[in-house]
């Protein structure tokens, strides 16, 4: 589904230069739970910008089902994204002004998806993540899990091919954080591909691979299996 063929990003500041991403091959394919960890500032997040088109790279090559994105021009990445992939972030990112209903509601109003589907869509999503009582709700009245649960549903609701997901339960209580882990789980095991950026070593569980960034590349690759957990089966760099 994704290929990165040495790729690379910096930034530059006032007269300093911040390789954020140096020299990254990383494949993804269809149906993996990618969890990507590392310290703070090792690249994460670039990372999880560029997979999502919304940052460029300046080196190497991206490759998204069979697209090539460096040759890609902005109004044909932003369809891909629109057509492909689904957003979470740690602050779930709701529309404070729009009900639970109305907040998952609005990415089918952008796919031109009619009325009667648009219903039923959101019926059968507000069912699936279980808020479906607190549907004629504004965001603001639900807890931090339940926003997360709205958010997570918004993403899903055009059946994209890919979730990104930033930190999220970066912002939630231990018992909320693990709700949102299992429908993630859940989510993949119904054929979802998802790559999550983390701090919490004990969700990666939930995927089938993580990666370790370390200075922008990356120092471990590992396969999670459900009997072995956490087994290392490929070691790319020191
Ligand atoms: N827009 C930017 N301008 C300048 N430097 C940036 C920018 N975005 C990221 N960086 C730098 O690139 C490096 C990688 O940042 P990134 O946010 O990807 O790290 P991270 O692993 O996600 O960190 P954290 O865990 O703290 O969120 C850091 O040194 C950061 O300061």
């Amino acid at each position: 589904m994704i290929k990165l063929n040495n790729i690379s990003r910096s930034f530059i500041g006032d007269e300093v230069e911040t390789v954020a991403i140096d020299d990254m091959s990383l494949t993804i394919k269809k149906g993996e739970f990618l969890s990507i960890l590392g310290p703070s500032g090792c690249g994460k997040s670039t990372l999880l910008n560029v997979l999502g088109m919304l940052d460029h790279i300046d080196q190497g090559q991206f490759t998204f089902l069979k697209n090539n994105i460096g040759q890609s021009t902005e109004s044909q990445r932003a369809q891909l994204r629109k057509q492909h992939i689904g957003f979470i972030f740690q602050s779930f990112n709701l529309i404070d002004e729009l009900t639970v209903e109305q907040n998952i509601e609005l990415p089918l109003y952008y796919h031109k998806v009619a009325k009667a589907e648009r219903k039923r869509l959101v019926d059968e999503i507000l069912h699936r993540v279980d808020i479906a009582h607190r549907r004629n709700h504004l965001p603001a009245k639900l807890s931090g899990g339940q926003q997360q649960r709205v958010a997570i549903a918004r993403a899903i609701v055009t059946q994209p091919d890919l979730i990104l997901a930033d930190e999220p339960t970066g912002n939630l209580d231990s018992k909320n954080s693990i709700q949102v882990m299992e429908l993630l789980q859940q989510l993949n095991q119904e054929g979802s591909t998802i790559v999550m950026v983390t701090h919490a070593p004990e969700h990666v569980d939930y995927g089938t691979r993580v990666i370790e960034l370390l200075d922008g590349n990356i120092c471990k690759d590992k396969q999670i299996t459900s009997e072995i957990k956490l087994t290392t089966v490929e070691v790319t760099c020191a």
